[in-house]
């Protein structure tokens, strides 16, 4: 009876095999192609050595009569088109066959890419950014090289081993079994030094994975690094993991090297059978010496297709493990929420409402409890609360980004859920904390690649007080910025992204305030920058500096997933509760430093 552990294995490989045909589907053509070049080269491989044979037998040593091209001459002339058909079949399959892998793998990139972008965070926040990375990578030109390696191979090699026995049973039944004494350790030691070689490199690959991954957070954490002297120690985790990956390289130069000349050492051995076995029937006439020399040459002929299958049979393995890969983030693409499904609502007034909302991240714990409350169109609302208390979560559902399990929300009067999701987003424009900037230029960080004119563009950065920095910047809007933005302020990258949101002219706008402090005359201009935002939309803030929000008309204390309480400012002063408190300390911490 089979486990349920190997029935869970067994399913994924067979939708693994499955996807794989439908991939490869549009390059039928081009495989029969590929195998038919095949077919002739490896025909001309096994030609050559017959050709070899008819001239030592029958002309050197048998002295035949030499007639047109049944002459030497004419059988070195045969040898001669063979070998150049040879070479150009090779060539046509190897261009054949690169163009298709090249192009499969150009497909199923950018499919994989753009299912990353449209994963939900829930899929996200338990996958690491890394094992995304080699899917759009490693796992998908592991797919092509299934198609254009190792399926010509197999064709190849296993075509050209039944041509080999069938030449040699031809040739002398007799000493091809005498052949078989020999070969089948051949193939043995090949198979386990192979496999053995496979499987360090796998190890050596994990290796590599790390040192690339431990490099990438060294270079990203460098200042922290620096600041607390933490170099030597850093060095001494880099030397551990970079002794580990040396230790797997010296075991694969070993086996590498101890592969040719074993494998050599048989092959000499069955051809000191082959000679030993021959002697005394070439001398009685009954075996010919060319027979003897094209065996010789069938023998030497052998190890390079059984090294490559079994090459090949380890390719097949890890080719298969990144198509079962590949295969869970496409049947993760069916679970996805279509962009265009649900009802399209162009432009939304902006009316929030929470209904008795009850959210947990992953099932753990209740993040939201039972939270209520109603942002009329056109209001300002600011959250405040300790930290952890669900602030941030609140804005991730009313995004759309995660479902809630009891409870709803709804804007306009309709289920966040039953929104055409396009809509939903296109009428929320969000400032997180971390502000992400795209290398590009300041135009493209504005724009994100809509349609939005460079007029919009500059009232966009009038609007949020940023006019006066990019004017100054030598290329203006188009000024580049680098990766992340790094060459900016923080205070700049802050203004520059409330220019992107209010170009965007959302009927919702939302601020994850940072919490980075920012000198006085950056934050009069970020103030300003959120009230031109704000002004005429929904607005909802996170407030950690609540000198930001005494315009707003509502305010929501949030404590542990719970509001604990919520109204105007000013009824909230009078009422002398958690708000009040909150303000008294921070005024307090103002008039002491
Ligand atoms: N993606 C996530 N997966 C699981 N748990 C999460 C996730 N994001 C946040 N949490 C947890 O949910 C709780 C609320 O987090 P949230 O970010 O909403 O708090 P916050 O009030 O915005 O805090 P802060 O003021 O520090 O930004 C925290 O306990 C946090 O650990």
């Amino acid at each position: 009876m089979k486990t349920a552990r190997q029935r869970s294995r067994k399913k994924p490989e067979a939708g693994a095999v499955k996807l794989l045909l439908r991939l490869s589907a549009p390059y039928t053509f081009q495989l029969i192609l590929a195998c038919l070049c095949v077919v002739i080269v490896n025909g001309a491989l096994l030609i050559q050595p017959l050709l070899l044979q008819r001239v030592i037998d029958y002309f050197l040593i048998g002295g035949a009569v030499e007639r047109g091209l049944n002459s030497i001459g004419g059988l070195a002339l045969l040898y001669l088109l063979v070998s150049a058909a040879s070479a150009i079949f090779s060539y046509l399959q190897a261009l054949i066959v690169s163009k298709a892998g090249q192009s499969l793998t150009h497909e199923l990139r950018v499919r994989v890419f753009s299912i990353i972008e449209r994963l939900p965070l829930t899929y996200l926040d338990r996958t690491s950014s890394g094992r995304l990375i080699t899917r759009a990578t490693n796992d998908t030109s592991e797919i092509s090289d299934l198609y254009t390696d190792v399926v010509i191979s197999l064709v190849k090699d296993v075509l050209l081993l039944a041509g080999i026995v069938y030449a040699m049973l031809i040739l002398s039944p007799g000493l091809t079994l005498v052949s078989f004494t020999v070969i089948p350790v051949i193939v043995f030691l090949v198979f386990f030094i192979k496999n053995k070689i496979k499987k360090n490199f796998f190890h050596m690959k994990h290796y590599i994975g790390q040192i690339n991954g431990f490099i990438a957070e060294s270079i990203s954490g460098m200042r922290v690094i620096q600041i607390f002297r933490a170099e030597q120690e850093k060095e001494q985790q880099f030397l551990k993991l970079n002794r580990e990956y040396f230790s797997t390289t010296l075991i694969q130069v070993r086996l590498n090297s101890i592969l040719k000349p074993a494998s050599d050492m048989f092959q000499s051995l069955a051809i000191a059978i082959l000679v030993w076995y021959s002697v005394g029937r070439i001398a009685g006439g009954t075996l010919q010496i060319g027979v003897l020399y094209a065996f010789t040459t069938y023998i030497r002929q052998f190890f390079a297709p059984v090294s490559d299958l079994a090459d090949k049979y380890t390719s097949i393995q890890s080719a298969l493990v990144s198509t079962e890969r590949i295969f869970e983030l496409i049947r993760e693409e069916e679970r996805l929420e279509e962009p265009d499904a649900g009802l399209p609502m162009q432009r939304l007034d902006g009316r929030i409402e929470f209904r008795h909302v009850w959210f947990s991240y992953n099932g753990a714990g209740w993040v939201l409890k039972d939270v209520s409350f109603v942002i009329e169109k056109g209001q300002t609302a600011a959250f405040i609360g300790e930290t952890g208390a669900g602030k941030t979560t609140i804005i991730s559902l009313i995004n759309g980004f995660y479902k809630v399990q009891k409870g709803e929300i709804l804007i306009d009067g309709v289920n966040v859920n039953d929104i055409r999701l396009d809509d939903l987003r296109r009428n929320i424009s969000v400032v997180l904390q971390d502000v992400f900037l795209f290398s590009g230029t300041i135009r493209d960080n504005i724009t994100l690649g809509d349609d939005i004119d460079d007029d919009t563009v500059q009232d966009a950065l009038r609007a949020s007080c940023a006019e006066a920095f990019v004017q100054g910047a030598p290329e203006g809007i188009g000024e580049p910025v680098t990766e992340r933005g790094s060459t900016l302020s923080a205070g700049q990258r802050q203004l520059i992204s409330f220019a992107r949101a209010i170009a965007h002219d959302p009927a919702i706008f939302v601020l994850d305030e940072a919490t980075a402090n920012i000198d006085t005359h950056t934050e009069k201009l970020i103030q300003q920058a959120i009230d031109n935002a704000a002004s005429g939309r929904t607005t909802l803030i996170i407030a950690h500096r609540l000198s930001t929000i005494t315009g707003a008309d509502l305010i929501i204390a949030m404590k542990a997933g719970r509001i604990a309480e919520s109204g105007h400012p000013r009824e909230l002063l009078e009422r002398g509760g958690y708000y009040a408190k909150l303000l008294q300390e921070s005024r307090d911490h103002v008039y002491s430093s």
